[in-house]
C-alpha cells in the first residue's frame, strides 16, 4: 500500500496484510486484514497515529521515505498491541528526537512489551489536547475496546476520530473508504464477534463519547476508513444491543455419525419450525463465522460426542472459545453420545459460566439414538420454538 492523502497533510501510511491468513493465531481471514497508520502533518509539528505489525515495517518505513526531509515528532500509540505499536521502537530509531504520545496505562503496556525507555514518553490524560500548528489533536480515553489502555483521537480541523481497534475490520483493500459493503460489514463483524463483543458492556458508553464530537470520518487501524460513520456505529449499536434473532447455531463433530444423526434431525426439526440453523462442524468450521453467527443468535446447541469421560476436545475448545467471548445468547441445550458412561454435558454446564443463557434441554444417549430420542429430539425443538415466541422473534 502506498502512500495515501486523505485531506491536506493527513496521509495513510499503513500496510495491508493481504495474505496473512490467521487472526492471533486462531481466526482464519478470508480477505486477510491491514495495520493503518496515519501521517499528520502541521504546521509546527508532525504526528503519527500507531504504526504496523513488525513483520510488515517495511512498508511503513517506505512509506515514511517517500515524504521529502520529514521528521516526526510525535508517535501517537492509542493501543499497546504488536500490530499497531510493534514498529514503534523502528520509527524511534528513524527519528530518534520523536515522543511517544500516550496514557499512563499505555505507556506502562509499552515499556513491558516492547522495552521502550521511559524518557520517550509524554503521559497525556483523558480530553489532553496536541497541538501541531494549524492541527489539534484531542485524545479520548476508550478503555476496555479492547484492552484496558485504548485510547481514541480526533482530529478537530479535519473532522477525522482515529479509533485504532474500535471500529476496525478485517479486510484487505486499496480503498481508502468502506462504501458499506456488505464485504466490509462481514470483516467489521468477524473483527468485533473475536475482538469486541467480549467486552459489549464497555462499548456503549465509548460511543456515547465519542459521539461528543463532530466527525465525519472514523480512521480505524484495520480495514478501510468508514466516510459514513453512522453506518458502523449503528452497526455496532445493532450488535450489543440485548436484541437476538431467531438463529440457532448448532455447535457439533461426531466420530461416527451418532450425535450427527441427532444434529441432522434437529436442524430439519427447527427449520420446519421456521427458525433459522447454522450447524457447524467443528472438524473444519470458521471460527470466525461460529463467532459472527453468536453476534445475533438466541440459542446454542452443543452437541459432540464423549471421549475419555469428557467432551470431545474439539467440543471442549468450543465451549472454551464461546464462554470467553460472551455472545448475547439466551438459550442453549446440550447433546451427547456416549459408549459406557461419561460426565458431557456436566462438563460443559460448568463451563459456560459467562453466558446468561437458560438450559432448553439436554440428551444424552448410548451409541446409536434410539427411537425414544429422537422424540426427545422434538421435545427439545418444541421448547426452543416456545422460547423464541416468547422473547418475540418468532
Ligand atoms: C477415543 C474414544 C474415547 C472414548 N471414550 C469414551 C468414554 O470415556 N466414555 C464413553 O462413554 N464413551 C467413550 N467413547 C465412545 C463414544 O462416546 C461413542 O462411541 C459415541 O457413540 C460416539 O459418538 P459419535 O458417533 O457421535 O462420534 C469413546 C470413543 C472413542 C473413539
Amino acid at each position: 500500500m502506498s502512500v495515501r492523502k486523505i485531506k491536506d497533510g493527513v496521509y495513510a501510511v499503513g500496510v495491508n496484510h493481504w495474505d496473512r491468513k490467521l487472526f492471533d493465531e486462531i481466526i482464519p481471514l478470508p480477505n486477510g486484514t491491514s495495520y493503518n497508520s496515519y501521517l499528520i502533518i502541521g504546521s509546527q509539528y508532525t504526528a503519527l497515529i500507531d504504526t504496523v505489525d513488525p513483520a510488515l515495517q517495511d512498508g511503513l518505513i517506505n512509506n515514511l521515505k517517500e515524504f521529502k526531509d520529514l521528521k516526526v515528532d510525535y508517535i501517537i500509540s492509542q493501543h499497546a498491541e504488536q500490530d499497531h505499536s510493534g514498529s514503534i521502537p523502528k520509527i524511534l530509531e528513524m527519528y530518534p528526537d520523536a515522543k511517544v504520545v500516550t496514557n499512563e496505562k499505555c505507556k506502562e503496556l509499552l515499556i513491558e512489551h516492547l522495552g521502550i525507555p521511559d524518557e520517550k514518553f509524554i503521559v497525556i490524560k483523558d480530553y489532553d489536547k496536541l497541538s501541531l500548528g494549524n492541527k489539534t489533536l484531542t485524545f479520548i480515553f476508550t478503555p476496555w475496546v479492547h484492552w484496558p489502555e485504548t485510547m481514541s483521537t480526533y482530529l478537530q480541523e479535519d473532522k477525522i476520530l482515529f479509533t485504532c481497534d474500535f471500529f476496525g475490520s478485517h479486510y484487505a483493500t486499496s480503498e481508502l473508504y468502506a462504501k458499506n459493503s456488505e464485504i466490509v460489514l462481514e470483516g467489521a463483524k468477524r473483527y468485533y464477534a473475536e475482538i469486541m463483543m467480549p467486552f459489549r458492556n464497555f462499548i456503549k458508553s465509548n460511543i456515547n463519547k465519542i459521539e461528543k464530537f463532530d466527525f465525519e470520518i472514523i480512521a480505524p487501524s484495520h480495514g478501510p476508513m468508514w466516510n459514513d460513520p453512522k453506518f458502523i456505529i449503528n452497526a455496532y449499536l445493532d450488535w450489543i444491543s440485548p436484541v437476538v434473532k431467531n438463529e440457532v447455531v448448532v455447535l457439533y463433530t461426531s466420530m461416527h455419525g451418532s450425535t450427527k444423526v441427532i444434529v441432522d434431525e434437529l436442524y430439519n426439526r427447527l427449520v420446519e419450525n421456521g427458525i433459522k440453523v447454522t450447524p457447524f462442524n467443528l472438524v473444519s468450521a470458521d471460527l470466525g463465522e461460529i463467532a459472527i453467527s453468536l453476534v445475533d443468535a438466541a440459542t446454542i446447541i452443543f452437541a459432540f460426542p464423549t471421549v475419555l469421560t469428557g467432551p470431545h476436545p474439539l467440543g471442549a475448545s468450543i465451549t472454551y472459545f464461546v464462554n470467553a467471548i460472551k455472545p448475547k445468547t439466551k438459550f442453549a441445550s446440550f447433546i451427547t453420545s456416549y459408549g459406557w458412561g461419561g460426565m458431557t454435558i456436566k462438563w460443559v454446564k460448568e463451563h459456560i459460566g459467562n453466558l446468561k443463557v437458560e438450559m432448553l434441554g439436554e440428551l444424552e444417549f448410548k451409541g446409536l439414538p434410539k427411537k425414544e430420542d429422537i422424540e426427545k429430539v422434538n421435545e427439545i425443538v418444541m421448547r426452543i420454538v416456545e422460547a423464541h415466541k416468547s422473547i418475540g422473534i418468532l
